[in-house]
């Protein structure tokens, strides 16, 4: 349905957007993930036709988009800042755009109530904006959005203005409506839970750039570069080199782990880590001198331990079958209650499954 091919763009001496190829399917809702500045509401920009690309294609249902303006476009866009017209009524508001493509007056009543229905506003279309609450607001802009039927649905951090209750309740409101419909979406978000709870697939940006695409199950799970290891959730990310068959991870302090393969070609790599997750690394029972099966061994001391209700964050220093002291590895200990948990100076043996320890390199931004 949409297809970016290396689209660039540059304001001035700023590269916004470095080289972006993207293809969303039809129907399929993908969020652009990252922090602040990475280029995604550019990326949006270009796809809505507010912005037009320094280089590459862009191509919606099949046809090339570079020179067609955004209301040929058959899209909707959803802003952060609900961008409402305060003098007029949230019925005129979602009117709006019926109004300019001129479409007969009996029809209008009908779509705008029902987009209104479906956004749970239902006999609120004779209030001023100002009389909504944030949460009524962007529903209205919601509404506005879908009531002109477009095949693609582009949100610009839509909920980032409302507190947490609401985002998850919209999120998840947003997200029935848009498949119920069917329709194509392009969200952009600098929050990961609400990217995971609401895509088919994201895609990470970084520095202009897109780091990794994916199902929030592959992004999270298998990372492929340290940046996009380290913005998801929790990771360990362990300094070292891997030996010719890529198969065996040393870190400089002599800790050798067997890893997941699995790397692009070296041509692409700059710096390798280790990533593995918290929650990956298991507590083996006393008296364990073999991890299970396939799985690495690791041998430490608990140097910290932080308890966060579900599970303690639980800090071990490695220690190399030498007995040196080596890297520090975070570990999640589930909490059972009315179990004890590791202490400090505990002597703990772990293992973490080579399919967790998956070695990741540094695109750069
Ligand atoms: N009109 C513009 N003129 C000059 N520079 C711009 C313009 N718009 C964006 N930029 C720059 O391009 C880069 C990407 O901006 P963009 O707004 O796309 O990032 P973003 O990921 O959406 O960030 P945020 O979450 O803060 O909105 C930034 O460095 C920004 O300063």
């Amino acid at each position: 349905m949409i297809e970016l091919d290396a689209i660039g763009k540059r304001f001035g001496t700023v590269d916004a957007v470095k080289s972006v190829s993207l293809t969303v399917g039809e129907g399929e809702f993908v969020s652009l993930l990252g922090p602040s500045g990475c280029g995604k509401t550019t990326t949006l920009r270009i796809i809505a036709g507010f912005e037009s690309p320094t280089s590459g294609r862009l191509r919606i249902g099949g046809r090339e988009m570079n020179d067609v303006p955004v209301e040929r476009r058959g899209l909707s866009m959803v802003f952060q800042n609900y961008a409402l017209f305060p003098h007029l009524s949230v019925f005129e508001n979602v009117a709006f755009g019926l109004r300019l493509k001129r479409v007969a007056k009996p029809e209008i009543e009908e779509r705008v109530r029902k987009a209104l229905d479906q956004v749970g506003l239902a006999g609120l279309g004779e209030r001023s904006p100002r009389q909504l609450s944030g949460g009524q607001q962007q529903r209205v802009s919601l509404a506005r959005g879908l009531v002109v039927n477009p095949a693609v649905l582009l949100m610009d951090e839509p909920l980032s203005n409302l507190d947490l209750k609401l985002r998850e309740q919209l999120r998840d409101e947003i997200r029935t409506l848009q498949r119920s419909l069917g329709m194509t979406a392009v969200y952009v978000t600098h929050d990961q839970g609400e990217a995971m709870a609401m895509s088919d697939r994201i895609a990470v940006m970084h520095g202009g750039g897109i780091e990794q695409v994916g199902t929030p199950r592959d992004i999270y799970e298998r990372p492929s570069t340290t940046f996009v290891a380290s913005f998801i959730g929790h990771c360990n990310l362990l300094p070292g080199t891997l030996d010719a068959s890529g198969r065996l991870f040393r870190t400089p302090n002599g800790v050798h782990l067997r890893v997941a393969s699995g790397l692009p070609p070296s041509s692409e790599r700059g710096e390798i880590r280790l990533a593995i997750r918290p929650e990956t690394v298991r507590f083996l029972a006393d008296g364990y001198e073999r991890a299970p099966g396939d799985d690495n061994l690791i041998s430490g001391r608990v140097r910290d331990i932080v308890y966060l209700g579900d599970v303690a964050q639980v800090s071990v220093v490695i220690m190399t079958e030498g007995g040196r002291v080596a890297e520090t590895l975070n570990a999640a200990w589930r909490i059972v209650r009315g179990e004890a948990t590791p202490t400090p100076g505990d002597v703990v043996r772990l293992s973490v499954a080579t399919a967790d320890c998956i070695p990741v390199f540094d695109r750069g931004a």
